[in-house]
């Protein structure tokens, strides 16, 4: 299965970096996306017990952005997956047979120069069931330092975060209580700094 996955994972960068319009999508893939790799992680989520009943939505796992350059979901039927939008706005993505949602997460943000926005997302549970999901996260190799391509940035562009090496950014999100979830506004941002403001 992981052999599978890593290679729909290439393939969805591939496109992700197609979709940039960039000329040289091929070149960003072999000098910066090549040596990628991934893991998977299967979430399991009690049913929620009597606060349910009187309609009140319980939080299964609270808001977040993903510490990958993409993620592929498998949702079970029962739903609660959630993606807010710039507005704010949480909007369900309701699962549909034989099909998987991609989200994009940290590092693509930060190598995109914020192009490619993180998702904010979390999973609500709404019935009193229990719910299945497995996570496949693509991520940069540790030791890379990941700094947006001048040609990403653009002419006149600026840079918004400062180059970081992949490692420290998961140690400061892990070694970090607020970082973990919940506190959407502690990623990439707080640790990379936004050189724009
Ligand atoms: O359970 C889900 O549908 C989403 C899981 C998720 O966002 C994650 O594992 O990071
Ligand atoms: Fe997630």
């Amino acid at each position: 299965m992981g052999t599978e996955m890593s290679e729909l994972s290439r393939r969805i960068v591939k496109a992700v970096l197609m979709s940039m319009g960039e000329d040289s999508a091929e070149k960003f893939y072999e000098s910066d996306f090549s040596n990628c790799h991934g893991y998977l992680r299967i979430n399991s989520y009690s049913p929620p017990g009597s606060s349910t009943v009187d309609g009140k939505e319980v939080e299964g796992l609270g808001m977040h952005t993903d510490m990958s350059c993409v993620t592929i979901v498998c949702q079970d039927e029962i739903g609660g997956l959630q993606v807010r939008s710039r507005e704010g706005k949480w909007m369900d993505i309701n699962p549909c047979a034989d099909t998987l949602v991609v989200n994009v997460g940290d590092l693509m943000h930060a190598w995109s120069n914020g192009r490619l926005r993180s998702s904010e997302h979390r999973v609500v549970l709404k019935r009193n069931v229990s719910r299945f999901s497995v996570a496949f996260f693509w991520c940069f190799e540790d030791e890379k330092v990941i700094s947006s391509p001048d040609e990403v940035v653009g002419e006149g562009g600026a840079r918004i975060y400062n180059p970081f090496v992949c490692r420290e950014y998961l140690k400061f999100r892990e070694s970090s209580e607020r970082g973990k979830f919940d506190k959407v506004g502690f990623t990439v941002k707080d640790f990379a700094g936004d050189l724009k403001q």
